[in-house]
């Protein structure tokens, strides 16, 4: 069994392929390390092999938990890393280590998929964009917050905006003008993420007209995806690309 890890700012996606069998052993959302291991160690039948992860999160803090899981498992952990091409995409930024390691494999991801030009559209603590013509050259990305940052950051830099987690899940339920603060914010939110996306859209449009597939994903997809009713949601895309970065033999 392999172990596949996605570390992204907020939580860690995990999941376990079955290697012999082919296909997904099991799968879930963390987040915590030590979580992790609870949630590994409570399968009977695990045995894993090897482990490969990507993640966006410090050296040191990726360090301390590829020695967790060497510890725990006694797996070989192997991590995705920086590279100025790969499978046929050619990283855009001026810097290449600097882009970010997830955005990297959801392009190899992205680009595979649909063999032409691509919008990769990424939902997480942060929000990313990222296009990719037919000839696999990135011609580069937008960051900014994704909703957990919109709203804690109205959360803690306003007096009076205070709400718990429950009040804003049946907030989302419409987009209709705000009637309480709950509302307001969360509404208000989710539209500048769909307004970003349909900005996203319209200049992908003027690069590449009806030519281009949209890929959505990350963990906040769910708030965009009926806006783009063309657009593929891979749940897994920086897990695709880390399998094409690091193959395990
Ligand atoms: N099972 C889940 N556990 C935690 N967060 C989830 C889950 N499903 C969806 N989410 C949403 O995903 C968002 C985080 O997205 P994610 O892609 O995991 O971020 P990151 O990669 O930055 O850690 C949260 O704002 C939350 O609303
Ligand atoms: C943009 C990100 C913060 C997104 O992280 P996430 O929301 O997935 O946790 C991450 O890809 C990152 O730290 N990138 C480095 C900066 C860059 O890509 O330019
Ligand atoms: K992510």
């Amino acid at each position: 069994m392999i172990l596949e890890l996605d570390c992204g700012n907020s939580f860690i996606k995990w999941r376990v392929l079955n290697t012999a069998a082919g296909g997904l052993f099991a799968e879930g959302v963390v987040d915590s390390d030590q979580a992790l291991v609870d949630s590994l160690c409570a399968f009977d039948s695990l045995s894993l092999r090897k482990c490969r992860l990507v993640s966006v999160r410090t050296s040191e803090e990726t360090a301390a938990l590829t020695r967790i899981l060497e510890q725990a498992f006694g797996v070989s952990v192997v991590c995705a890393t920086s590279s100025s091409e790969m499978a046929g995409v050619r990283n855009g930024y001026h810097d290449y280590e600097r882009l970010g390691l997830d955005r990297w494999l959801a392009m190899l991801g992205g680009f595979h998929l649909a063999a032409g030009a691509c919008l990769i559209l990424d939902f997480g603590t942060a929000v990313t964009a990222d296009f990719i013509n037919a000839e696999g050259e990135h011609l580069g990305g937008f960051i900014c917050p994704g909703m957990p940052l919109m709203r804690n950051q109205l959360r803690t830099h306003t007096r009076k905006i205070r709400y718990g987690d429950s009040a804003a899940e049946r907030a989302l339920a419409s987009h209709a003008p705000g009637r309480s603060t709950v509302e307001a914010v969360e509404r208000g939110c989710s539209l500048m993420l769909r307004g970003f996306v349909l900005t996203q859209m319209e200049m992908a449009r003027s690069y590449w007209g009806e030519r281009f597939t949209v890929f959505i994903t990350g963990g906040d997809a769910g708030l965009v995806t009926d806006i783009v009713p063309e657009a593929r949601i891979v749940p897994d895309l920086v897990f695709i690309g880390l399998a094409m970065a690091c193959p395990l033999t």
